[in-house]
């Protein structure tokens, strides 16, 4: 179902406002190929809610985070939806989908419908839900939007006037959510939590080898803090690319540091597939 062009900036992707209400900000929702981690390959539907808390310079999803776009949808809409697809796979996405109290609603009721589902979130975010795998993407601090990497430099401008577009865009753009992201990206109570409480991966966005240093640390850290065993095998790298062309430019890198270190690797096959097209 195409909701991409149904814009409503009205409506906040973000605040307490909406815990009231039985619904959630879709972006968009539809059927694919589970295309990363261990269940790639499998038919699933997707079901992408608008709202971050972080701001990766990389995120393929820019109009959920860095300009959130969607349509206000009840869950007993969205669950028609889901059910018109023959498929018995759920992934809940975003953005980051456990920002919204209505996740965990649309989860419960997926549950009892009997679909398996799959969280993907950046793990910043703990909630009780019924989750079979929680597919988490810690963020790196290679994904941090530093004035050079701010996707939003290029600010449009009104080729009339020369003057930015929308009001406080001239602001946009120069690294403004470098502190936050840089401050939020990582809780280790929350990534705890969610290794401990739900079936799992950890999959890491990784462009080359000045990431894996962090990664060997961050698992360290987390082995301490967690109760039960994160095992070599639970961890991934993810080439970083939404492009074919940029995945081309990753991809063998990363291969050869999984081989190196052990972990697992994980293509993007909706990316080889489709490209960046939207719905994929
Ligand atoms: C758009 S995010 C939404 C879920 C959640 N916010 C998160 O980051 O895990 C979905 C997945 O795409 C990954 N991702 C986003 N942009 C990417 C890129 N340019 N290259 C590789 N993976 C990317 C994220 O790390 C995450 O695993
Ligand atoms: N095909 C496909 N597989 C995916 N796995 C995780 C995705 C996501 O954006 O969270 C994603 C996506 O956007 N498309
Ligand atoms: S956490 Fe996920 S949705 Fe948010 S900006 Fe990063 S990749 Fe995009
Ligand atoms: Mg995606």
């Amino acid at each position: 179902m195409p909701v991409s062009n149904t814009v409503d900036r009205e409506t906040p992707a973000d605040t307490d406002a909406e815990s009231a209400v039985d619904g959630l900000p879709i972006n968009e929702l539809f059927y694919s190929l589970q295309g990363e981690g261990v269940l790639a390959g499998v038919p699933s539907v997707f079901v992408r809610t608008s709202g971050c808390n972080l701001r990766c310079w990389f995120c393929d999803s820019y109009h959920t985070s860095w300009e959130p776009t969607h349509a206000w949808m009840e869950l007993d809409a969205i669950l028609d939806e889901i059910e018109s697809h023959d498929a018995d796979h759920v992934v809940l996405t975003g953005g980051e989908p456990l920002l919204h109290d209505a996740s965990v609603a649309l989860l419960e009721a997926l549950d009892e419908r009997g679909y398996h589902t799959t969280v993907e979130t950046n793990g910043t975010i703990y909630r009780d839900a019924p989750i079979d795998l929680a597919s988490i993407s810690p963020k790196l601090a290679s994904s941090t939007p530093t004035p050079e990497r701010d996707p939003r430099s290029e600010v449009p401008t009104d080729s009339q006037n020369g003057e930015p577009q929308s009001p406080g865009a001239a602001n946009q753009g120069d690294g403004e959510w470098e502190d936050r992201h840089e401050a939020n990206r990582i809780d280790m109570a929350a990534l705890a939590a969610l290794v401990e409480e739900y079936g799992f991966q950890l999959k890491f966005v990784v462009t080359d080898a000045d990431d894996m240093p962090e990664i060997l640390d961050l698992l360290a850290d987390l082995r301490e803090a967690a109760d039960v065993p994160i095992r070599d095998d639970d961890v991934l790298l993810m080439p970083e690319g939404a492009t074919r062309d940029r995945l081309a430019e990753t991809r063998t890198r990363v291969a050869d540091l999984a081989m190196e270190y052990g972990f697992r690797y994980t293509p993007r096959l909706h990316v080889d597939l489709w490209n960046d097209a939207p719905e994929t």
